[in-house]
């Protein structure tokens, strides 16, 4: 028998923080009909015409604050740690390899190493603990594209979320311990944002997302796949882990973009309020992401804190992302070994 293939994706990230760079990478994902699922001609004009001209060179510049000269892109640089820890984790009886959905290293690449080693079985991980159609979806969208040009099928499985691991959430939990939580006015669960009109899609009822208020806030059979619901959920199971009561937190949803209406409350919303208040410190966890990476770096602990700042609050505290945490390490080998 063969070693058995492990395959992680995360979302993928400049080649470099120069602006042809962040623009090549930013053309790629946001073409991605999955990510803007409007018509495809419309998209391109949108796209290729007026977001990415603008975008890419402001967010080169934010790229470029965030950078690394010795380990480049924080999210990248995390993402192959975690694939040397679970590869050592998981021993010689697994080839486990690393790749993003956008630009490099690449899903076909990853996927070519795995067949030419011969694996016998294929397990996919994407990584993102909530399931989205832009993120998860997409990623699994192009795997089954590619194998699905293979002679040879092997077994191969994914997962399709992992937002209430119960060892992915203490690793959270644990995180957040060294900043002493019982210090902060207020925790903040802030979830990377996604267009309502996304939400709505993924609701196989039609008949369950956004239909009232709260709908979306609660896990149920119905809304299992929902984006919304799975994130409260991740939040409810950290939360509850620290021993928080519900008024001693928020769920918010971040980063934005273009002019549509995504999912709400958005943190710079929350945090304004939270400022009015009188609130003064407030403690961040982005449980969408399981490494540090520019939303996190530089939107939560830069701009949020700016905000905040500029309201009359304190100051913003972000629990660093899983990255190379062994309780989360040890949740992929339970995913993997699953
Ligand atoms: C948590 C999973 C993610 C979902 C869902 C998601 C949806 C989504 N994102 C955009 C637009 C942008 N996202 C950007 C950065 C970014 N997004 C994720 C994850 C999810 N996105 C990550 C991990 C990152 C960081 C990448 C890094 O290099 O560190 C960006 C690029 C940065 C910027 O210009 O602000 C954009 C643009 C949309 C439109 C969307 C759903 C429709
Ligand atoms: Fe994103
Ligand atoms: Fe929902």
């Amino acid at each position: 028998m063969g070693k058995k293939g492990v395959l992680l994706v995360n979302l993928g990230t400049p080649d470099s923080a120069a602006t042809p760079d962040v623009r090549k990478y930013l053309n790629e994902f946001l073409m991605d009909g999955r990510v803007i699922d409007i018509n495809p001609v419309s998209r391109a004009l949108l796209v290729r015409g007026i977001i990415v001209p603008f975008r890419a060179p402001k967010s080169a510049k934010l790229y470029r604050e965030i950078w690394s000269d010795e380990t480049g892109s924080p999210l990248l640089y995390y993402s192959i740690l975690q694939q040397k820890l679970l590869q050592e984790k998981l021993g010689d009886e697994y080839m486990v390899e690393l790749a993003m959905r956008y630009q490099t290293p690449s899903i076909e690449a990853a996927l070519d190493r795995l067949k030419n080693a011969l694996v016998s079985e294929i397990k996919v991980i994407a990584l993102f603990p909530q399931y989205a159609s832009a993120s998860t979806g997409s990623v699994y969208e192009k795997v089954m594209r590619l194998v699905g040009q293979w002679q040879t099928i092997p077994n191969i499985s994914f997962v399709n979320s992992f937002h209430d691991n119960p060892l992915m959430i203490e690793a959270f939990a644990d995180n957040a311990k060294k900043h002493q939580p019982e210090n902060y006015d207020h925790i903040l669960f802030s979830f990377h944002g996604l267009p309502q009109r996304q939400l709505i899609k993924c609701d196989h009822t039609h008949n369950h997302c956004l239909k009232t208020a709260d709908c979306c806030q609660t896990l149920t059979d119905v809304n299992k796949f929902c984006y919304s619901a799975q994130s409260y959920d991740t939040a409810r199971l950290i939360a509850g882990k620290m021993g928080l009561s519900p008024d001693q937190y928020t769920v918010c949803f971040q980063s934005r973009l273009g002019s549509d209406p995504w999912v709400q409350p958005y943190t710079s919303q929350v945090i304004a309020k939270l400022a009015e208040e009188g609130k003064k410190k407030l403690l961040v966890f982005c449980p969408a992401f399981v490494a540090d990476c520019l939303e996190t770096v530089y939107e939560v602990s830069v701009e949020y804190h700016e905000e905040f700042k500029e309201k009359g609050g304190e100051h913003v505290q972000l629990v660093e992302s899983l990255n190379d945490n062994p309780k989360f390490i040890e949740a992929l080998v339970g995913m993997v070994k699953n």
